[in-house]
């Protein structure tokens, strides 16, 4: 008797830690699935109509198990996909897995992958020669204008997930190197009120606590800059009972942590003081030598804004003679000064890195954004200016409608009287 051959199944191209891992990201991307109702909607639509039919996408996003409801959303609306991380640390590798193996979807990405690989990576994505980019932090976007100019052509345009990679394409903007449409993902409502606040809140707190197990009740928690994420984490630190102190270089929103209940002071002083020490600033150094002089031995230093700038490890490194790995994700620093300093996560967003970054809930919304900005993108082809473009009221509204229906809940609606006195200026009292 012969033996047929086994056929292996022709797979897409992939750079993936472990295609045997696909069983368990299938299961979890599944689990994700159930609090992604809006996404499910937005995908089964895609499945009907395919905009993105014959279009080329790249996605540089972490790649999660809500990542990949994303990306299979997509794929249902007919576009030919490559997804890559937008971070270092933050591929779950199972997922990466499954969705090769179970999704056809080529995927360049695994946990703990160099530097070297990332940009390896943006460069594989781009020689997909993409028609539509989402990007998660402008690194892809800014790759296509240093270097591949000839492919702008090719572009009908990108949208833009966090408020860092919107800070970098309105200095695109300012430069006069944005020639083409991008997609203000960040700044829509159902986006950063959920995601930068209530995600990276609860997500960031995830991360530190599985990476230290630290019990967070009776401590000192410095929280670096008090914009989304910054009132989302201080609000749930302080809901663990840590005593939260705040820093900011902007009044305003230091008035409103004052405001909050929260101490605030410059990060000189609050050094001193604090037990742990959480970024989300966006910006550069915010923690540096002389910060780390003055700390209590022992002191717990993280970031969940953006890269790994926020903490200068330069300059931590510099003033250290050793370094120790104590637990995943938790790097002992002794300083020449005889105390210690712990770094979680490299310096990497603390919240991907040491955890799985946002739950689904919250994703369902800033990724139906994605889904809707990429649609938008491609029914308005050349008929948008370069520039970068808000998503509109109406999508907004749309996506919070659809989402207070799967949660069951039912909002009023203004009586022909209301909508009268609305718009009326003639009755006063
Ligand atoms: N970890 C995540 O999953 C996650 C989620 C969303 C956004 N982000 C990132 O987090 C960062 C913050 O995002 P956001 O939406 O809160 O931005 P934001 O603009 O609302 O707030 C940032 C705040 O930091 C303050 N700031 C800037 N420099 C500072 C300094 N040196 N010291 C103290 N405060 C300083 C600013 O004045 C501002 O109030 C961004 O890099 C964003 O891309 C991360
Ligand atoms: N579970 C998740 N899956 C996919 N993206 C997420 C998840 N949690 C948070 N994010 C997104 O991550 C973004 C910040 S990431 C900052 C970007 C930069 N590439 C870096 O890694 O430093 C936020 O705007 C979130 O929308």
């Amino acid at each position: 008797m012969t033996v047929a051959p086994v056929s292996l199944p022709q797979l897409v191209k992939h750079e993936v830690k472990d295609l045997s891992l696909a069983p368990m990201g299938r299961q979890r991307i599944e689990w994700a699935g159930r609090e992604m109702p809006v996404l499910r909607q937005i995908r089964d639509r895609f499945a009907t109509e395919k905009p993105f039919a014959g279009l080329r996408l790249v996605a540089c996003c972490h790649v999660t198990t809500e990542t990949a409801h994303l990306a299979i959303a997509l794929k249902a609306g007919g576009a030919d996909a490559v997804l890559i991380a937008s971070n270092p640390l933050s591929t779950q590798d199972d997922v990466a897995a499954s969705l090769v193996v179970d999704e056809g979807i080529s995927v360049f990405a695994y946990k703990g992958e160099d530097t070297e690989t990332y940009l390896r990576h943006v460069n594989i994505a781009l020689d997909h020669k993409p028609n539509v980019i989402i990007d998660d932090g402008s690194d892809v976007t800014a790759t296509l204008i240093q270097q591949r100019q000839d492919q702008i052509a090719d572009l009908i345009g990108t949208t833009e997930e966090t408020t860092t990679g919107i800070v970098r394409l309105r200095a695109m903007l300012r430069d006069g190197v944005l020639t083409f449409p991008a997609m203000n993902v960040n700044d829509a409502q159902t986006k950063h009120f959920f995601d930068n606040r209530y995600g990276t809140g609860q997500s960031t707190l995830d991360g530190i606590i599985r990476a230290t197990n630290v019990l967070l009740a009776g401590k000192t928690v410095v929280v670096a800059g008090y914009g989304w994420c910054g009132k989302g984490t201080a609000m749930r630190a302080r809901g663990l009972g840590a005593n939260v102190i705040v820093t900011e270089v902007l009044p305003v929103p230091a008035i409103e942590a004052v405001m909050d209940g929260f101490r605030v002071m410059p990060m000189d002083e609050a050094a001193a003081l604090g037990d742990l020490f959480i970024t989300v600033t966006g910006n550069k150094h915010v923690i540096r030598g002389e910060h780390f002089a003055k700390m209590k031995d022992g002191a717990i230093v993280c970031n969940s804004g953006h890269f790994d700038l926020e903490i200068d490890l330069k300059a931590l490194k510099a003033q250290s003679s050793e370094v120790k790995t104590v637990r995943n994700f938790t790097e002992e620093y002794r300083l020449n000064n005889g105390k210690s300093v712990v770094v979680l996560g490299e310096g990497r967003l603390v919240n991907l890195a040491a955890a799985e970054g946002h739950p689904s809930a919250v994703m369902d919304m800033s990724f139906a954004n994605q889904a809707l900005a990429c649609e938008y993108l491609v029914k308005n082809k050349g008929q948008l200016e370069p520039g970068l473009y808000s998503i509109p009221d109406e999508v907004d509204q749309e996506i919070a409608r659809l989402k207070l229906a799967a949660m069951g809940i039912a909002i009023d609606s203004l009586t022909a009287e209301q909508i009268e006195y609305m718009n009326s200026w003639t009755e006063g009292t």
